[in-house]
């Protein structure tokens, strides 16, 4: 079985290297979407009979690992030296350090290493997470999906 959990943030971002306009610093309205696989628990009276996991807890490890840590920040390539020193010009600036450009497919594949670990099989359910789905428009979006 599969279940999905939906959240959404809002980010700054550039493109460095870019040929056109996402160059410039521009944000988006994100979503992610978090697909985890396990079997239906079927422990009688448990809280999470019928569930593979119940989706409040999908939205509070997601919001711990990712979405709170990227909502309102500028999310940087490490190697953005003209916009990492322009940033830190800005006392307490929220601003995220990442190894890769942000890109919506290196952004959903840093997702994935982020959420990966932090999906555990507490039920003895076989719960893992399948894939992320990272928006960076309604029109825009990557998937980040487990190696198989
Ligand atoms: N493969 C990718 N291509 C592009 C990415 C990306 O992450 N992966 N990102 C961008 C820019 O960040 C840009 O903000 C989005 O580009 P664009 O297609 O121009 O989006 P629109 O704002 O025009 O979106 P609409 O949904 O069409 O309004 C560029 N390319
Ligand atoms: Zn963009």
């Amino acid at each position: 079985m599969l279940i999905t959990r939906r959240l959404e943030f809002d980010a700054g971002h550039r493109i460095p290297s870019h040929a056109s306009q996402c160059r410039h610093l521009h944000g988006h309205r994100y979503a992610i979407e978090i697909t985890l696989s396990g079997a239906i628990i079927r422990t009688e009276g448990a809280a999470e009979e019928g569930m593979v996991m119940d989706f409040s807890e999908v939205k509070r490890i997601a919001n711990r690992m990712v979405v709170e840590p990227w909502d309102h920040a500028f999310l940087a390539y490490q190697g953005d030296r003209a916009v990492l020193d322009f940033l830190a010009t800005l006392p307490g600036h929220k601003t995220v350090v990442l190894p890769c450009v942000p890109t919506a497919e290196n952004l959903a594949a840093e997702a994935f290493r982020l959420l990966d670990g932090a999906y555990r099989d507490t039920y003895g359910n076989q719960l893992r997470l399948e894939r992320v789905r990272l928006y960076e428009t309604p029109n825009n979006w990557a998937d980040a999906l487990r190696p198989s």
